[in-house]
Parts: structure tokens; sequence; C-alpha cells
């Protein structure tokens, strides 16, 4: 016999984190000489980066913040990129800078990041942002992380004392994410595509967060019965029918018989990124403008 887990709606979190920040940005409205801004700098054509910016605009609009995005041709230099980043820097009405990743092989993403000033590192990637996250200081937070902290929140699971598994090591989710759950007093596991019997390591954790880009790497037979598994993994695959579908890191048909609560792909993180970027924002916005 098995019962399905609660299905954890990031969809219905996120609009309603949104309807939130629409609220508040109204209201500060009432004292503040202009609305939050976000730039977001896009260099090429990669068809999903496109998708994702006018996602990152649409939903901007519709919490209020003005977008000041700029999309680039291929072949822009890194001077030209830099440049860019240093008037946007410079500019008042801007309180977020993010540059849309993955950036043409030519371009060093490093040197961009390093050149957003901290106070608008929205994403929460700039050295001193994640520096600050290591130290447990107030700074701002990688969207996905901080994203699947408020899933968390929202369904009202408390880290605290439970086992922790995170299965990937990169610096936009993995390493960020292990900081957040020992913050919280989450006793956490690392592992990642290279941990021999995965299986073995995923099958303590309480709370499964899984972040490594392999279309559905965590079967049923991984995941602890009831664990609270977090599936940040976005996968573009063909079908036997050849047909286009997203799908996770878990394989969630299977997955979600044995589990307590799973994110389901699309509709689970992916719109807690988007949302956190927008609270990063405004954030950004209350502290540069004193608004507090
Ligand atoms: N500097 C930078 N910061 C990022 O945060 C960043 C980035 N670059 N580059 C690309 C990735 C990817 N990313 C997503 C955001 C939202 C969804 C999202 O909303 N997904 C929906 C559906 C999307 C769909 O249908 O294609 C969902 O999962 O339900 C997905 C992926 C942010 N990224
Ligand atoms: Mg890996």
């Amino acid at each position: 016999m098995s019962k399905t887990a609660v299905i954890i709606d990031g969809k219905a979190v996120a609009e309603k984190i949104q309807g939130q920040l629409r609220s508040q940005v109204e209201e500060l409205a009432q004292k503040a000489s202009r609305p939050p801004g976000l730039a977001v700098l896009m260099v090429g054509d990669n068809p999903a980066s496109a998708a994702y910016v006018r996602n990152k605009e649409r939903s901007c609009g519709k919490v209020g913040i003005a977008s000041y995005g700029r999309h680039f041709p291929e072949q822009t230099s890194q001077e030209e990129l830099m440049q860019a980043i240093a008037d946007l820097n410079e500019d008042d009405r801007v309180d977020g800078i993010l540059v849309q990743l993955p950036l043409p092989k030519h371009l060093d993403a490093v040197a961009a990041i390093n050149h957003i000033h901290p106070d608008k590192d929205v994403d929460g990637l700039h050295p001193v942002n994640l520096g600050r996250l290591m130290r447990g200081e107030p700074g701002l937070c990688s969207c996905t992380p901080a994203g699947v902290m408020a899933l968390l929140r929202e369904y009202g699971i408390d880290p605290r004392g439970k086992q922790a598994t995170i299965v990937g090591r990169s610096i936009l989710v993995g390493k960020p994410i292990a900081l957040m759950l020992l913050a919280a007093d989450a006793t956490v596991t690392m592992a990642h595509s290279r941990s021999p019997d995965l299986g073995a390591i995923t099958r303590n954790a309480d709370i499964l967060v899984v972040a490594v880009g392999r279309p559905e790497l965590i079967t049923a037979d991984m995941v602890k019965p009831g664990a609270i598994v977090i599936d940040v993994g976005i996968n573009r695959v063909t079908d036997y029918e050849g047909k286009s579908r997203l799908t996770g890191d878990v394989n969630y048909d299977s997955a979600k018989d044995v589990a307590g609560f799973i994110t389901p792909v699309p509709g689970g993180v992916g719109p807690m990124t988007v949302t956190l970027l927008l609270q990063n924002t405004v954030e950004s916005y209350i502290r540069r403008l004193g608004l507090e």
C-alpha cells in the first residue's frame, strides 16, 4: 500500500508572495520618488534564456518593478558588457542587476558578476554576498536556494534536527542551500554526481534537495519513506513520441508514492526562483532608499 506525497505547489506559493510584494510596492510608492528597478542583461539568442528573461520581465510588471533590461548581440565584447554593468551600478533607478547565465563562451561570467555592485547583486552570486552567507551575515541571497527555504517555510517544514542531504555542489544552488539549511539547524550532507552509492546516502535524508542536472537520477528506491523531496532540476528531454517536455532530477511518478512531500517540475522550485529575484529587488530598493 502506498500513500501519495503532499505536492508542494510552488506556483501557488509564488503567486501568493508576488501578491504580497505588489501590495508592499504600492504602499512604498507613496513615500518613494520612484518604483523599484531591475536590470536583466542578456547576451546572445539562447531561446531558453530569452524565455526566462521574458518571464522575469512579465513578473516584474505584475509586481510594479520597472525593467531596465538590455539585450546584447552574441558578438558583444567583455569590455562592452563590463561598461554596461558599470553604467547600471551608477544608475540610481536600478536596484538590482542580473546577468543572465549562461553567457556565450567568449565571455567571462565570473568577471561580469564580480563587476556588479554587491548591493545590487539580486542574484546573490557576487563573492561578497556568498561570503556574507558563509559568515551568517545579512545580505542578498541566491534566488533558487532562498526560494527552496521559502517553500519549506510555507509548508511548515522546520529543518531543525532533520537530516538534510543535497545532491549537487554548484555555486548557484548546492553550496548556498547547504549553508542555509545548516543555519536552520539541519544536519547537512553534501553528495554529488561522483558520490559512490548515492542511494545509500539519499535514503538517510529527511529533506532531500536534488540539483545535479541529470534527468530523473533519483528514483523511488533512493528516497526515505516520508521524506521531503525538493527537485531543483529543470531538464528538457525528448520522450519516446519525439515530444519535448520538462523533467526534474527526480523520477516524480515513482518518488511521489514514497515521499511525504515533493515538488513537481514544472510548478515547483522554478516559479520561486523568479519570485525571490523580485523579493531581493524590493529588499534592495527599501535599503537603497532608506524606506525601512
Ligand atoms: N543569472 C541567472 N540567474 C538565474 O536565476 C538563472 C539564470 N541566470 N539562468 C538560467 C537559470 C534558470 N532559471 C529559472 C527560473 C525560473 C524557472 C521557472 O519559472 N520555471 C517554471 C517553468 C518554466 C518553463 O515552462 O520553461 C517551472 O519550473 O515551473 C526556471 C528556471 C533561472 N536561472
Ligand atoms: Mg556534480
